[in-house]
């Protein structure tokens, strides 16, 4: 994969790594050492150790997919303020994915992060934040991106080039996606939280659709009526709306 930093937003650092472990290890190294200005992306052709959320693993082999790591501080917003954080990062990966496959209602956001095609994930995004005292400090902001991957183990993973039968030159794809990412960043940091959080509703998973979820090993039908600061899920169940956390509820 060629990167080449000139093509890339605002001109800020850019790291390429052949291979590494973890982007976001190599970021919250730089971070360490006082080396990371905000901007400063670490991105990589080979990822061999990735974190994935839930303590998964996410690699990235022979420069097929985007995998990359952006260091922000976003020092106005609360600790308590994480979820739109991952919000605004959500909904600038599902820009980049939209400008990529065209107006695509089978494009969504699977709550709180996820980017799905249909039933099947493209991509998944794992922001670390550091606080200080009531503020968040700094932020890595990991994301991986399946792009020409083409062969996957599961029938719930694709890719860009799976959908759409072509192969992508990765770099155009890494300097739009950082551009994504300032454009929702900045509107956070404008604090149109009210504009992002209907931008999100818009492209949610089973929004207002009826069907099945699991909460304490049970299932249970119901519909996302809402998402809440705190990133919390309100779904009506039998005509009562209640609030889930991650580890509390999942989608059937
Ligand atoms: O599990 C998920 O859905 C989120 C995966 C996020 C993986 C990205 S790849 C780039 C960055 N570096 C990491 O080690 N993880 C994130």
């Amino acid at each position: 994969m060629e990167i080449r930093p000139q093509t890339l937003f605002t001109g800020q650092q850019f790291v390429w790594l052949p291979a590494c472990g973890s982007t976001n290890a190599e970021a919250q190294r730089l971070l360490g050492e006082n080396r990371a200005s905000e901007g400063c992306t670490v991105a990589t052709g080979h990822q061999t150790a990735g974190r994935g959320q839930r303590g998964n693993r996410w690699e990235a082999t022979a420069g097929e997919n985007l995998t990359l790591s952006v260091v922000w501080f976003p020092t106005f917003l609360d600790a308590g303020q994480q979820f739109l954080l991952s919000q605004a990062v959500a909904l600038a990966v599902h820009d980049w994915a939209a400008a990529l496959l065209g107006p695509a209602p089978a494009l969504r956001l699977k709550w709180p992060n996820d980017l799905y095609y249909g039933a099947q994930k493209l991509g998944g995004i794992l922001i670390e934040n550091a606080l200080s005292g009531p503020k968040i400090q700094h932020s890595v902001v990991g994301i991986g991106l399946n792009v020409n991957q083409v062969a996957f183990g599961v029938p719930t993973a694709s890719s860009l080039a799976a959908l759409t039968g072509r192969a992508y030159d990765l770099g155009p794809l890494a300097a739009h996606l950082l551009e994504c990412l300032e454009r929702r960043y900045l509107q956070l940091r404008a604090g149109q939280v009210g504009a992002l959080r209907r931008a999100y509703l818009q492209v949610l998973y089973r929004y207002q659709e009826p069907h099945a979820f699991e909460v304490a090993g049970q299932r249970v039908h119901g519909q996302i009526v809402g998402v809440g600061e705190d990133g919390r899920l309100a779904v009506d169940i039998g005509g009562a709306v209640r609030w889930f956390g991650l580890q509390e509820i999942r989608h059937v």
